[in-house]
């Protein structure tokens, strides 16, 4: 008689629905087969907005700070966009003394935020960790400088700075900072802010909103202390933001409140890339009025 036959794995309905969005996702697809062979889909939500409103990402772009930036693609994108290409450039990688690294459970697609944080020993980036002080690491002449942080730890990409750190702690701001001055940029002012960084997604709408809202006033302080202003220039594009939200009415009045009366121009902005199911936006603000 033969054996009954089982699955051989048995997969939760929201596993198996999670598996047939990423199958018939077609920017999944896209970044599988793009030349640049770019770590997140996110690439494309950002090489969609800046095709569509005026190459911001070019316009006298020379300093760059990318938050939540792993595992990376965003920094990709501005990196070759800015010149950076060559494998042998790869950027200094740092830590928040004093923090363990993490990595982020399971599927590095899931949820964001879970991470098996503090962990001791060797980082898979400890290669590439860097002890000088950051007044002495040399400058990259001519094409400008990129950080970028995230909690967790990230591969180096030619051209950027990489910084493991938690934005929301209180050293986040200066270390940042350090690391954007060189001797190219003495005042260690900030051309491009990218956020894309998000809490942990919870499914309570308040809490939600809240961790959001939460986020997006650290960016804006850290923009209010970093931004080169437009009067510095005389150009009303000088000191952009791009920053990920929460769509819901307190959000609305934030930009409404904060963002409109102090840069020149704000738009809200919702990528084909970004999934339709999302509550995810963007505002792009140009012109920081200082
Ligand atoms: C959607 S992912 C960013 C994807 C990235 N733009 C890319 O193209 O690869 C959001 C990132 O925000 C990071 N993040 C969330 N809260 C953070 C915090 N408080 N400090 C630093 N990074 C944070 C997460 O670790 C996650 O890697």
């Amino acid at each position: 008689m033969p054996f009954p036959t089982r699955p051989l794995l048995k997969l939760s309905k929201s596993s198996k629905s999670y598996i047939n969005t990423q199958l018939r996702d077609p920017y999944i697809k896209a970044r599988q087969a793009h030349p640049a062979q770019y770590r997140s889909r996110s690439a494309f939500k950002l090489l969609e907005l800046d095709e569509k409103y005026g190459n911001f990402l070019t316009a006298n772009v020379n300093s760059v700070v990318d938050l939540g930036a792993a595992p990376g693609g965003w920094s990709q994108v501005v990196a070759g966009k800015m010149g950076w290409t060559d494998e042998k450039e790869l950027g200094i990688v740092s830590r928040e003394p004093g923090v363990g690294w993490g990595t982020r459970k399971g599927n590095r697609q899931g949820p964001i935020g879970e991470t098996d944080w503090g962990k001791k020993g060797p980082s898979p980036y400890d290669a590439f960790y860097d002890t000088a002080p950051k007044s002495q690491v040399p400058a990259e002449p001519g094409r400008g400088v990129i950080v970028a942080a995230d909690l967790l730890p990230m591969a180096p990409i030619a051209g950027v700075r990489t910084l493991e750190l938690d934005f929301l702690s209180p050293q986040a701001e200066a270390l940042i900072h350090n690391m954007v001055k060189t001797p190219d940029n003495p005042t260690g002012k900030v051309d491009l802010i990218l956020s894309d960084m998000a809490a942990n997604f919870t499914g309570n709408r308040a809490a939600d909103t809240e961790a959001s809202l939460k986020i997006c006033m650290a960016v804006f302080d850290f923009a209010e202390k970093n931004l080169r202003g437009m009067y510095e220039t005389g150009k009303t594009t000088t000191g952009m933001l791009l920053m990920k939200h929460f769509a819901h009415p307190l959000l609305t009045q934030y930009q409404k409140e904060v963002l409109e009366p102090n840069f020149h121009y704000v738009a809200y902005c919702k990528p084909d890339a970004s999934r339709k199911e999302s509550a995810e936006g963007y505002w792009l603000c140009k012109g920081w009025k200082g």
